[in-house]
């Protein structure tokens, strides 16, 4: 994957800020004036030792000692209006930054999704933003002001004593030097370390969802010890990141030390020879102090901007990551009287970046009302083709129309309005078995996903179900049965009236008793749609009014079951392959 520079990332931050900006920048003024205010009372407390106290009147003193109270006051002012004012912008900008990831992986191909490991996109929207959000609020603000304030403090010193500002200098100029070389060093390891976490992340998730299989075959312990093997790499990558900040640290905080101590000795020769006053001398060193906040921050600020950068360059790879399957620039409409006749033309299917092709052209012609049964060995690209026809893919040649119509030329909303999917595994959310089926359209009333239920044959199990429609199932539907899981998936399929149904082998994994359950609810859907529908087992061919078997990219035979097994070898070979005896299916 490209890493976009780091820098360029966050400059590309800008437009989000763009509307927030006005407050960013108040809270940045607030900011420099409460420095502003710091770097003041030094030289009032210069006014106070070379006046006042030198000349032992105390006239003036209650005036000057209010100029401090106030300059304070107003310090700590500042300090509290930049808090309250930032808050609100860094977490709209990372609520916006969020929802406009999750939008784009919405959109992003299953090309995309396959390529990328579901835990590294976890904590790109997630703890990528969160590091976004406290650079934007804190970080980014005071690496712009403590750079204003350092120049400031020195051009103070200048003011105050020349020879006081050229020794902060001659300190301060090895930090530029260091920090530009752990600079680098560093990006590297938090690019590591931000990594590691991603992967830290797909491991968990991985093993929460497959905690059957991972308990079944007594693998848990396994993979806690990769786990834990992982979870080191990341410390050992943290722990570096630890000792190269240490080192600057040590370095950033010993050069102002010896900073006010060149300027003790030299103010104190000065003060002893005549050309400075003790007043100027005390301000310079307060002076400097106050700059040792600045100073010091700098590994800091400069190890959080590096994280930023690295969060914002990590949130740019997914942004970046093409839509190659968008709505057409001149869309078509599907014909009002369509019938739902879908046709397979020569069409061609590579992965981007092989060279095999999987589908070699692919010729069916699926009648309006047909149900045709897809047969071949496994690999062979049966899930392939049937992803071309709602666009989860798009054909590399050939095409496939809906109603005459190329499905590239439909809107997407278009084309998914009547061609609906239901997919080997039934995925199920975290949610009501209402807002699981009303997935399947916009817009559903509650009649409209009673009526799919019971064309699924799943009305009366939900029925059971302690809340009904209400009842929350688990994520992933765990709680439910194989059979039950297929039955919601398949009147999520049917909710929105789809003229084209697509089925990737919706009674794989069932027992018999499940099985047959599942397939009264498909002749049930079937009968009213045109559908396409992968089958593994003789009993899912038996739904089929026609078969067509692909092999070597081709369809190597098509035709009725019975016609097929008579005039066939390579159908009958395939059928003594499926699940069942091809006996059984005969019968
Ligand atoms: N991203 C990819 N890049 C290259 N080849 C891939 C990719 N994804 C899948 N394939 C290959 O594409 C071929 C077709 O896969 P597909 O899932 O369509 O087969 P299938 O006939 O549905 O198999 P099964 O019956 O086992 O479900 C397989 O050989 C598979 O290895």
């Amino acid at each position: 994957m490209d890493q976009t520079p780091t820098m360029t990332a966050l400059r590309r931050l800008l437009p989000y800020l763009k509307p927030v900006r006005g407050r960013l920048i108040v809270s940045g003024v607030a900011v420099l004036c409460s420095m502003i205010c710091g770097l003041t009372i030094p030289l009032v407390l210069q006014q106070i030792l070379d006046g006042p106290v030198a000349r032992k009147e105390t006239g003036p003193l209650p005036w000057l000692i209010i100029a401090v109270a106030v300059l304070g006051a107003v310090e700590a002012l500042m300090f509290y209006v930049r808090r309250k004012l930032v808050a609100g912008p860094s977490t709209l900008i990372e609520a916006r930054m969020r929802a406009d990831i999750f939008a784009h992986l919405q959109r992003l191909p299953i090309s995309f999704h396959d390529r990328w490991q579901s835990g590294q996109l976890l904590s790109r929207a997630v703890s990528d933003l969160s590091t976004l959000r406290r650079f934007i609020a804190f970080a980014g603000i005071f690496l712009i002001v403590n750079t204003l304030t350092l120049a400031l403090g020195l051009a103070v010193l200048f003011f105050l004593a020349p020879v006081l500002g050229v020794i902060t200098l001659i300190c301060a100029a090895p930090l530029v030097f260091i920090s530009t070389q752990y600079e680098s060093k560093y990006a590297t390891l938090t690019r590591r370390s931000q990594d590691q976490v991603g992967d830290l992340a797909t491991v968990v998730e991985e093993s929460v969802l497959g905690i059957r299989v991972l308990k079944a075959f007594g693998r848990g312990p396994h993979l806690a010890k990769r786990f834990a093997a992982q979870a080191r790499e990341l410390r050992g990558t943290e722990l570096a990141k630890i000792r190269l900040l240490a080192l600057l640290w040590g370095a950033i905080i010993m050069l102002p030390e010896l900073g006010i101590a060149a300027q003790l000795l030299f103010g104190s020769l000065g003060v002893a020879n005549g050309s400075l006053t003790v007043g100027t001398l005390v301000a310079g060193v307060t002076v400097a102090t106050y700059l040792r906040w600045p100073t010091d921050s700098i590994g800091w600020l400069l190890a959080e901007t590096n994280q930023a950068a690295t969060a914002a360059a990590r949130y740019w790879e997914v942004r970046d990551a093409e839509v190659t399957i968008t709505d057409p620039l001149r869309p078509e409409e599907l014909p009002a009287d369509g019938v739902g006749a879908v046709r397979f033309e020569g069409v061609r299917f590579a992965h981007a970046g092989s060279d095999r092709e999987i589908l070699s052209g692919v010729d069916i012609d699926l009648r309006p009302g047909e149900t045709v049964a897809l047969v071949g060995s496994t690999g062979s690209g049966k899930s392939t083709l049937t992803m071309l026809v709602p666009r989860l893919a798009d054909v590399t040649g050939g095409r496939v129309t809906v109603d005459g119509v190329d499905v590239r030329d439909l809107r997407l909303a278009d084309l998914r309005s009547v061609v609906a999917m239901a997919f080997e595994e039934p995925v199920l959310f975290s949610a009501s078995v209402r807002e699981n089926v009303a997935l399947g359209a916009e817009d559903v009333t509650d009649e409209q996903v009673r009526e799919a239920l019971r064309v699924a044959q799943a009305e009366e199990f939900v029925d059971r179900l302690p809340w009904g429609l209400d009842t929350r199932i688990g994520e992933e539907g765990l709680s439910l049965s194989g059979g039950q899981r297929q039955r919601l998936a398949l009147a999520r399929a049917v909710v929105g009236k789809p003229k084209v149904l697509v089925l990737d082998d919706p009674l794989s994994a069932l027992d018999v008793h499940t099985e047959a359950e599942v397939e009264r609810a498909l002749r049930s859907v079937l009968s009213t749609v045109t559908a396409l529908v992968v089958a593994h087992r003789p009993s899912t061919v038996r739904l089929a009014d026609r078969v067509a078997l692909l092999d070597e990219g081709r369809i190597a035979a098509i035709g009725t079951h019975e016609q097929l097994l008579k005039t066939s070898a390579a159908y009958r070979d395939q059928l003594s392959t499926l699940d069942d005896e091809p006996a059984e299916v005969a019968s």
